[in-house]
């Protein structure tokens, strides 16, 4: 049995919902449940009287936080909106009759009003969950009626005997030298782990570490509503509901999610860089089209062989006037410029630093005889018909990125496509939040408090350069109006949206309850176990345009831990959209060039890689602090060292070590 019960205190009222300071029943509650030294409030939330939320947020307490006990109060009775018992209900494993009728028992002896109480109690898991009325008295009444026996009711939901209880109950003690009963011992087991797990330590652990990624979903969908979006400061959550996940697992999280997006005809031109494309392109035209000389100089039959010749034809690089070529004969040659069409029966061309002048025209307009030196062999110098792109030869293959370096462009602008079926690019826009962010370039003094906006102009930065569209969201306030309709404005127009600050457990971090309360949001993760970037979300919301749903990324307000997830999860999801294959970044193995302390989270510190004059790849930090607020360590920085968290027989890094780094940009 565990030595504290952890509490949840559900106050469910759309007045109170509207107006926290309306709820009376919930604090009281608190109170009573408070005033009894076991317990311990561990979550609290004022949510309305909608079925699918109750639903969430009981599931998640019961199952993802693990809570011993949930309470709620109101929505029981015969109001329409009431819709608690009904809720509940679908969720319990067992009911709890005998709780309910002791309930009923005892407020029927106080009050004949309590007949119109519907409420219910059983089991979900090893939770106990019991729904009260609506109103501070009958929350007193109801606790006390139930609160002797509650922690037996609570030890045998957890598959304890009771034993220790009862006897507590009865007054008798355990003779010493008894030892617990094996199933004591599970209990008290399972309850130590589900409380890890309640607190996101170690989850991956009980499920055997990397095989419970799947279960991430159910894991992670903690009910932010839970962080009751409108709840008063004294009673926010003191733990974060959210469990603390492994990277690998926030990662697989994220782009089983991405599907790339729809494909479009585009023209030939700058605009399809980066671009993937979604067809393969064979050619309808031959490179060259037409037998193209190589050189200045005169067409000439190889066989002919060195002497003097009459030039009877002349071919320079134009369109021919009648669209044929001209006829050379034994005996003739024809004079000929780079790119010029050879002439029927021509076999080589003998460049013109090879050759003499012989006779010219007397106006010195025309060459008339000419002297081949050199012996050339058959098809030298000239471009055959196909000889750099065949008719019906692929090209280009379904998948293949469209660079910058111009390779791609070039060859199709070569063969006359004037478009290609490529996949949309998508566009990601950026949301700066907080009371205290100012643009950067707002030219007034910064008043106490308030704080420059660096994290939209560097993650715009970023877009750029990896070669994405973006649209700037600006800054919102922390009110969870303003806050929501300018992620609304962002969800309108952009396939992923980026919002900065406002993630963790400040009475302001109110990214996170309007995600899901305001946004119809799934969150699917809202912590990962990674420095920095702890408090990183993720969540899909439904497109206000229809289709796929729009990816979010709530990420931290640091400036360093919201470039580095941006890096980690933000550039690889744009990829994947875009149709990359290779959509996260390469990585290398690089000896570290000083020791590095690891530390408990899983790091990824800024630095630099590069190949040293022996050709081996070393990386170094690009500065000593690395804290997340500290821009000045991603100055310089081409890479994140990839650092393990820190193990008792593990805690640091050695010179010469070689560890492996993330390649965010080209190597120093
Ligand atoms: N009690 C706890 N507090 C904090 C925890 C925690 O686990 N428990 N986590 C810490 C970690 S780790 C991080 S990271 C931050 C994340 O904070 P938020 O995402 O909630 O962001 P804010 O509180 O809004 O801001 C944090 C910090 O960043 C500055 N900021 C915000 N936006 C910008 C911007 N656009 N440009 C530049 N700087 C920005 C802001 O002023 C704050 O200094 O939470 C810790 N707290
Ligand atoms: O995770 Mo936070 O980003 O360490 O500072
Ligand atoms: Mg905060």
């Amino acid at each position: 049995m565990s030595s504290t019960f952890r509490v949840g205190v559900l106050t469910i009222s759309d007045t109170a919902f509207q107006d926290p300071a309306a709820d009376i029943s919930g604090p009281s509650l608190c109170r009573l449940v408070e005033a009894e030294p076991r317990y311990t409030v561990e979550v609290t939330a004022c949510i309305p009287d909608d079925h699918k939320v109750i639903q969430k947020t009981v599931t998640a307490w019961c199952d993802d936080l693990d809570l011993h006990l949930v309470l709620t109060t109101g929505g029981t009775g015969f109001g329409v909106r009431d819709c608690t018992p009904e809720a509940v209900l679908p969720l319990l494993d067992r009911q709890t009759p005998g709780i309910s009728h002791l309930i009923f028992a005892k407020s029927i002896q106080i009050t004949p009003f309590a007949a119109l109480s519907r409420a219910v109690s059983g089991i979900r898991g090893q939770t106990l969950v019991l729904t009260f009325p609506g109103s501070p008295k009958a929350v007193k009444e109801n606790f006390e009626a139930v609160a002797k026996m509650l922690p037996h009711a609570i030890d045998l939901a957890r598959g304890g005997t009771g034993k220790k209880i009862h006897e507590k109950m009865q007054g008798g003690p355990r003779p010493s030298g008894v030892a617990p009963t094996a199933t004591e011992e599970k209990s008290q087991t399972e309850s130590l782990h589900s409380h890890g797990q309640g607190h996101g330590h170690g989850h991956g652990h009980g499920h055997g570490g990397h095989t419970c990624f799947h279960h991430s979903d159910r894991e992670a969908k903690t009910d932010a509503a839970s962080l009751g979006l409108g709840t008063p400061v004294s009673r926010r959550l003191r733990k974060s509901p959210y469990p603390l996940i492994p990277m690998e697992q926030a990662l697989s999280s994220v782009m089983d999610r991405v599907v790339p997006l729809p494909s479009v005809q585009k023209p030939v031109d700058g605009s399809l860089i980066g671009a993937v494309l979604d067809e393969d392109v064979v050619a309808v035209e031959a490179v060259p089209g037409y037998r193209a000389s190589i050189l200045d100089g005169y067409a000439v039959i190889d066989t002919d062989g060195p002497g003097q010749y009459p030039v009877t034809a002349v071919s320079i690089a134009a369109a021919s006037s009648d669209g044929s070529a001209t006829t050379l004969l034994p005996g003739q040659i024809a004079r000929i410029t780079t790119g010029g069409a050879l002439p029927e029966g021509a076999t080589a061309v003998v460049m013109v630093e090879d050759t003499l002048l012989v006779k010219s025209s007397e106006d010195g307009t025309r060459e008339e005889t000419v002297e081949i030196l050199a012996k050339v062999r058959k098809g030298e110098a000239i471009r055959e018909i196909g000889s750099d792109i065949q008719v019906g030869q692929t090209v280009l293959k379904k998948g293949q990125v469209i660079s910058a370096v111009g390779g791609e462009i070039g060859v199709l602008a070569s063969i006359g496509v004037q478009k290609v079926l490529v996949r949309q690019r998508p566009v990601v826009g950026f949301l700066s939040t907080g009371n205290e962010v100012v643009n950067h370039d707002n030219g007034e003094e910064l008043k106490m408090g308030q704080i420059r906006d660096s994290n939209r102009p560097t993650l715009i930065a970023a877009t750029k350069a990896a070669g994405f569209d973006f649209l700037d969201l600006g800054i919102a306030p922390d009110s969870p109006e303003d806050l929501e309709a300018a992620i609304k404005g962002g969800l309108a127009n952009c396939d992923i949206v980026v919002t900065t600050g406002g993630v963790s457990m400040g009475e302001m971090d109110l990214l996170k309850p309007i995600l899901e309360q305001k946004l119809g949001a799934t969150i699917h993760f809202g912590r990962i176990m990674m420095k920095p970037g702890k408090p990183t979300t993720f969540a899909t919301v439904p497109n206000p345009n229809g289709g796929q749903p729009r990816l979010l990324f709530a990420l931290p307000g640091n400036p360093v831990s919201a470039a580095v997830t941006f890096h980690l999860f933000v550039l690889p999801a744009l990829r994947k959209l875009a149709g990359y294959e290779k959509y996260m970044w390469p990585s290398v193995q690089a000896a570290v060039a000083h020791d590095v302390r690891l530390d408990e989270r899983p790091e990824y510190q800024r630095a630099v890689v590069s190949v040293t004059p022996e050709g081996t790849i070393k990386v170094q930090s690009t500065d000593k602090n690395q804290m997340s607020s500290r821009m000045v360590s991603m100055l310089g920085a081409n890479s994140l060292m990839v650092l393990p968290g820190r193990t008792a027989e593990r805690d640091s890094v050695s010179t010469g070590q070689k560890i492996e780094c993330l390649l965010i940009s080209n190597l120093g």
